[in-house]
């Protein structure tokens, strides 16, 4: 047999004992055969009336007809009934025929036959059939017994065809849920990766303001145990709208990738830089008074920045925690934001006041 007419019968897992074993429960035996066989030849003299009367009331249902659609279709349509009438009567019932049921079965699925109209299609073939029996067939008993098997044998092939419309539609739903699966996992994935991507800040490669709490949290705790002063620090740019409108957005996104780079190189491996948000940012400094945080992490951040961006001014607030007691990471927070304000507010002071002349440029916090 043909390797892929094989594969049509395992996929649906059907062998010769289970062909067995369908007849014995339809009760199909050799008398059905006999009586079967005895009705080929004038199936044969009909065969041509019975495919195109079949045909014409087919094609009299719109449905039907546009499911055919065109003449060529019509035609090999017509061929493969001819085929099928004449395996009716054929006396062979194996593998093979078989699985010629299956493969009929699975082109009416693919090609979108309801199992309704493919019901109504085997009912109208058996009423043609049967009365071309009983019109051929005078002896009553060899009638009946013919169509006995004909029915037997039609229950036969149609427990295939629904079988491979059952296998035909799980065969879709598993398709369905593999895609719905792989949708999932690259979901996931995307998930994943935007979660990475949301722990560091896409344009200074700082560690995002979500993770703030986590790392003060972090360092608070390790401060604690090991009874240590820690320092946080907020940073604001000055006017950083107003550079933003002179100069453009790309030039203030330049500043803010600049001032991240020198809070990372100012800081050391245990501190945490942090872009809180626009033009704010964190550091938590471990093991770090107020006044050493002014004296070497606050100077040296000025320091180069006006080496980088001469004109750029920045105002930081420092508060310090332990070694006696610790506040909450919130009140850190709180307090630092407060201490930048100030000095943002010191420094526009200054700025205006005639008193200083040309103003403050730049404060200590
Ligand atoms: N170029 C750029 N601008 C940003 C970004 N995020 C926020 N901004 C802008 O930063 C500006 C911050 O302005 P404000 O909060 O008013 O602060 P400011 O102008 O620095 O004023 P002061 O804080 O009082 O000195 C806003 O105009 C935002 O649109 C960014 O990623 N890139």
């Amino acid at each position: 047999m043909h390797s892929s007419l094989k594969t049509l019968l395992e996929q649906m897992r059907i062998t010769e004992i289970d062909i067995g074993s369908r007849k014995h429960l339809l009760e199909f035996d050799q008398d059905d055969v006999d009586a079967l066989l005895l009705c080929r030849p004038l199936v044969d003299e009909k065969l041509d009336d019975i495919v195109d009367t079949f045909y014409g009331i087919q094609t009299s249902n719109l449905e039907i007809a546009a499911l055919i659609g065109d003449a060529d279709t019509l035609d090999r349509l017509q061929s493969a009934q001819r085929r099928y009438i004449l395996d009716l009567f054929a006396g062979v019932y194996d593998l093979e025929y078989t699985n010629n049921r299956l493969r009929i079965g699975l082109v009416h699925k693919r090609i979108g036959v309801e199992l309704k109209l493919y019901l109504s299609a085997v009912y109208l073939l058996r009423r043609l059939l049967v009365s071309s029996i009983i019109d051929a067939l005078e002896d009553s008993e060899q009638r009946a017994a013919a169509l006995t098997a004909l029915d037997k044998l039609i229950y036969f092939d149609v427990t295939l065809v629904f079988e491979t419309y059952i296998q035909s539609m799980l065969s879709e739903i598993e398709a369905v849920k593999n895609r719905t699966e792989k949708y999932a996992r690259a979901l996931e994935e995307t998930v994943a990766m935007r979660n990475g991507q949301l722990r560091t800040d896409a344009l200074t490669g700082l560690t995002t303001r979500r993770y703030l709490h986590e790392g003060l949290q972090r360092a608070l705790h390790a401060a604690q145990r090991r009874n240590e002063p820690l320092s946080l620090i907020f940073v604001d740019v000055d006017n950083f709208k107003e550079l933003n409108d002179l100069r453009g957005h790309a030039y203030g996104d330049r500043v803010l990738c600049d001032l991240g780079r020198v809070l990372m190189e100012t800081a050391r491996g245990e501190d945490t830089c942090v872009r809180y948000g626009g033009d704010e940012f964190c550091v938590v400094l471990a093991n770090s008074t107020e006044e050493q945080s002014r004296t070497s992490f606050c100077e040296r951040v000025r320091l180069l920045l006006a080496e980088r961006l001469p004109g750029v001014s920045i105002s930081m607030g420092i508060v310090q925690t332990g070694p006696e007691h610790y506040e909450s990471a919130d009140v850190l927070l709180k307090s630092a934001d407060r201490r930048m304000y100030l000095d943002k507010t010191d420094k526009k002071k200054a700025a205006t006041s005639p008193a200083n002349g040309s103003g403050r440029a730049k404060s200590a916090p």
